[in-house]
């Protein structure tokens, strides 16, 4: 369990966490979502004690990270890949880990094994791809057989089967009653793997909530019908939960509050043809824009993609 209290980071001027409050709980995966600087990498680097908080306070399970006894057997951390000596085998990397904090070796050959790293394991880290130099820093986050798992986007350079290993990896390790953290930009892969998410802009929390419900308040799951009479079919949908709009086409309804076999069914009995009947659902990319689209702090030239605009 990670709690974080008031938490504040300044650099200088810069407000870089601006007043967190949130627990991560254990046994579902936490995404930690957020615009370029939202203040995700400071967030974790301060849970893990790598930089002392301006103000506020974090604790992993229940004490700060400093006070533990063996902190590398209470949470595992993935923050900054490759910050291996170039010259060592991923074998010697984290065989001195283990020795360093009374870790047995055995582990050492099991995380080898758990990041697929056996064929490489005695190979200079040096000559590693970005995705091996991502798996022996997972490796190292779990050496310890730790409670708490905080990884900082671990997807990054990973290939498809690299994305899937992490994925079972992550939900795994939930489903084991750990407490897993973990930040990424890639949103299809977080909407499968997270159960629970925590959205932050500009250093303040914007939302702590499940995916699910992420989702649904972002205007959740709509339909889109196409029929020869929108006129008709929008007076016999009408009801007090139901909402329609006009989409794209002059044939086209959006319909929120009712599922594509009540608007079927409708249509059917009181003879309105239907040309198309698409259920939608809002992704977690389209709720995240819409959520964070005033908290971006590095806009590119593109302007975010409108609630609701796609499938
Ligand atoms: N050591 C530092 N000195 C000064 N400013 C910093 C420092 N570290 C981070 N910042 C600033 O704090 C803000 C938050 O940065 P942080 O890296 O935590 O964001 P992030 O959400 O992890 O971003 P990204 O998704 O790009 O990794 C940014 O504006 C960043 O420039």
């Amino acid at each position: 369990m990670i709690e974080i209290n008031r938490l504040v980071k300044r650099y200088g001027e810069k407000t870089a966490v601006d007043g967190l409050d949130f627990t991560v709980r254990p046994g579902v995966v936490t995404g930690f979502l957020g615009p370029n600087g939202a203040g995700k990498s400071t967030t974790m680097r301060m849970i893990v004690g790598l930089d002392e908080p301006s103000a506020g306070s974090v604790t992993v399970n229940g004490r700060r990270y400093a006070t533990h006894r063996a902190p590398l057997q209470e949470v595992g951390a993935l923050l900054e890949a490759k910050s291996i000596h170039p010259g060592r085998s991923a074998f010697h990397h984290l065989n001195a880990l283990a020795l360093t904090h009374g870790i047995p070796r055995r582990r050492v050959d099991e995380v080898i094994e758990q990041a697929g790293l056996s064929q490489v394991a005695r190979k200079r880290a040096g000559a590693f791809s970005l995705g091996m130099g991502q798996r022996l820093g997972i490796a190292a986050a779990l050496l310890g057989d730790p409670q708490t798992v905080i990884l900082d986007e671990p997807v990054n350079g990973l290939d498809p089967e690299g994305v899937l290993w992490i994925r079972n990896l992550l939900t795994g390790l939930a489903a084991d009653g750990r407490t897993v953290f973990v930040s990424s930009h890639l949103m299809s892969e977080m909407a499968l793997t997270a159960t629970n998410l925590v959205v932050v802009g500009r250093g303040k929390l914007l939302a702590d909530t499940t995916v699910e419900r992420f989702i649904q308040d972002a205007g959740g799951h709509s339909v889109k019908v196409v029929t020869a009479d929108p006129a008709r079919l929008r007076d016999l949908l009408r009801g007090p939960d139901v909402e329609i709009t006009a989409g794209e086409s002059a044939e086209e309804l959006q319909v929120v509050g009712l599922d594509a076999r009540q608007i079927g069914a409708t249509a059917f009995d009181h003879g309105v043809p239907l040309y198309e009947l698409t259920p939608q659902t809002v992704s977690l990319e389209e709720a995240f824009m819409g959520m964070t689209g005033d908290a971006v702090e590095y806009h590119g030239s593109l302007a975010a993609t409108p609630l609701g605009s796609a499938a």
